[in-house]
């Protein structure tokens, strides 16, 4: 499973969906990278190029914050507060913001970390965050168009809650590549990373060829979880992916993840079974199927989902 550096993941264009056409011609695109790579370099204009400049401001201070402070943003759901200080990858820290697209949840993760607010960054985030759900939501809807089962769209979308995921990963300093975040593929829905101009994300492909992603200020890598990939019964793949440092530079990333709330059952939809296409997954609460994931076994396991509820 060597590196490969000429095959690149595809991009794909969502400037102007405005004809149907377009709509169209963007959606097969979507659906086949979906199919293949689980994975692709979505173009999107509707985040403005200030705001993406000032995510990475915002990045900057947030982890130059004392670990102790840093500490304190605490969540009961696991891996969605402060993450660091692992042996395992230790140049990786992380925290997270639910509900990042709703104000007054960012304002209230500020005032936890500053005492008086820092109502530059809560408006940052939370304007960054609402702005990058649009091109979740186009997706959402792409693939569930494309799979033939629109009618479930709404349920689909009121079925999730955004979680923004912000990371950091020192640089080695070292000319060999260390590990940044061991290799993993995404349990939510959909996962749409932004990043600043440090490589390191690197993608799995179905035939066993990492995909080195090569960073563009315009783009953000769009990725399927493992609660779509079992959704659409298999069709859609969810790829591993990791991320490899070298250098003395820190990489800084975001990660907007739509994830199913809890008590909500991800269960497959009638029309997405038949004689060709067997049942993969039963149906499952997706918070259950975490407190699985983040046992120690669970941890170990590549596929947990499989594990907890394949048939
Ligand atoms: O930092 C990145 O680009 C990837 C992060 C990631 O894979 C994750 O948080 O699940
Ligand atoms: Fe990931």
């Amino acid at each position: 499973m060597g590196s490969e550096t000429t095959r690149k993941l595809p991009v794909i264009d969502f400037t102007d969906l405005n004809s149907l056409a377009n709509w169209e011609a963007v959606k097969s695109k979507v659906h086949e990278a979906l199919v293949e790579y689980g994975c692709f370099e979505a173009i999107f204009d509707k985040v403005p190029l200030d705001l993406r400049k000032e995510i990475f401001a915002s990045l900057e201070e947030l982890f130059n914050l004392p670990l102790q402070t840093k500490l304190l943003n605490v969540s009961k759901k696991p891996y969605h507060g402060y993450v660091g200080q692992y042996p395992m990858v230790p140049l990786f820290e992380s925290m997270g913001i639910d509900d990042a697209n709703v104000s007054e949840k960012v304002e209230a993760m500020a005032n936890i970390l500053w005492p008086d607010g820092n109502p530059s960054f809560s408006k940052t985030i939370n304007s960054f965050s609402e702005q990058l759900s649009e091109l979740d939501h186009i997706i959402r809807k792409m693939v569930l168009e494309s799979l033939g089962v629109e009618k479930y769209l709404d349920e689909h979308l009121h079925s999730t809650n955004y979680l923004l995921r912000v990371m950091k990963y020192k640089g080695p300093e070292t000319s060999d590549t260390k590990l940044g975040l061991t290799t993993h593929s995404d349990k939510n829905i959909v996962t749409i990373l932004y990043q600043n101009q440090v490589e390191g994300l690197e993608v799995l492909t179905k035939d066993g060829k990492w995909i080195s992603y090569k960073p563009s200020s315009e783009g953000f890598v769009v990725m399927i979880g493992d609660s779509l990939h079992a959704w659409s019964n298999g069709r859609l793949h969810s790829p591993f992916h990791r991320v490899m440092m070298t250098g003395n530079e820190a990489r800084y990333s975001t990660g907007l993840f739509s994830i199913p709330k809890g008590e909500y059952i991800i269960k497959t939809p009638e029309e997405l079974v038949d004689e060709e296409h067997p049942l993969l997954f039963k149906p499952f609460d997706h918070v259950e199927f975490l407190k699985y994931y983040y046992t120690e076994k669970g941890q170990r396991d590549q596929f947990a989902l499989r594990t907890y509820c394949g048939v």
